[in-house]
């Protein structure tokens, strides 16, 4: 995965220079949600809606609400100023995707048959191509292209997919995940018992 999404990464040759860091375009040249940090991209649609108010427009309601918590503000901040229900930026969607995937693999079977394993390679290449955020997408389907997807087991899976995970935690500089213990976070449990 060679791309940090937290530069910016325009879909068109608008000018970078005006784009706050972590903001990224989506390939129509508008800024992208799902692949932005909320605090950037609440403070270009700021900057974008308090061009129209000057035009005559007015912002209002949660979206309001929304771009005023990106003013000057950093990321956690206006996370925190956000309503639970408003369109999912790129840290709320990849940690939702991220339970889906070690889900998937938390359930998927010891002994899988050949149509399972079928299955899960297709959905594994579809869904790089699917996901909402085009810069993530781009190096996830990079990431597939270079380690090979192991199938053969649900601990085969489970581990190719921590490493895949630890490739993008290393590439936003976050600490690797112990992979030994994939199994313990997303289908047992600690073995302390805190998870009940
Ligand atoms: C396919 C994909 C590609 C992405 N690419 C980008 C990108 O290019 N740029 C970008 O800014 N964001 C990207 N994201 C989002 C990013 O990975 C994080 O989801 C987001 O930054 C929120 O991080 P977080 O620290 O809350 O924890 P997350 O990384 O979302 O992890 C959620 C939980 O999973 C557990 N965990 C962490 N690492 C592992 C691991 N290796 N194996 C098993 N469990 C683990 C931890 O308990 C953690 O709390 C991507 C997400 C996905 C699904």
């Amino acid at each position: 995965m060679a791309v940090d999404a937290s530069e910016p990464r325009p879909g068109n040759s608008d000018p970078h220079k005006k784009l706050p860091p972590g903001m990224v375009l989506g390939k129509d040249g508008k800024p992208c949600r799902t692949c932005s940090s909320l605090a950037s991209f609440t403070s270009q649609t700021k900057n974008l809606r308090a061009s129209s108010a000057t035009a005559g427009s007015a912002a209002s309601g949660a979206a309001a609400a929304a771009a005023a918590a990106g003013a000057g503000a950093g990321a956690s901040t206006a996370t925190a100023k956000l309503p639970d229900d408003c369109p999912a930026d790129v840290e709320t969607l990849g940690r939702s995707t991220w339970t889906l995937l070690h889900s998937i693999a938390a359930t998927y079977p010891q002994r899988p048959t050949t149509a399972e394993q079928s299955d899960l390679r297709t959905f594994m290449g579809v869904f790089s191509r699917l996901y909402p955020c085009w810069v993530c997408a781009e190096d996830f389907q990079a990431y597939l292209q270079q380690q090979q997807i192991r199938v053969g087991s649900r601990d085969e899976f489970g581990r190719w997919l921590c490493e895949a995970h630890n490739a993008v935690n290393a590439k936003l500089g976050k600490d690797a995940f112990d992979c030994a213990r994939w199994e313990e976070r997303w289908r047992t449990g600690w073995k302390d018992g805190r998870c009940g």
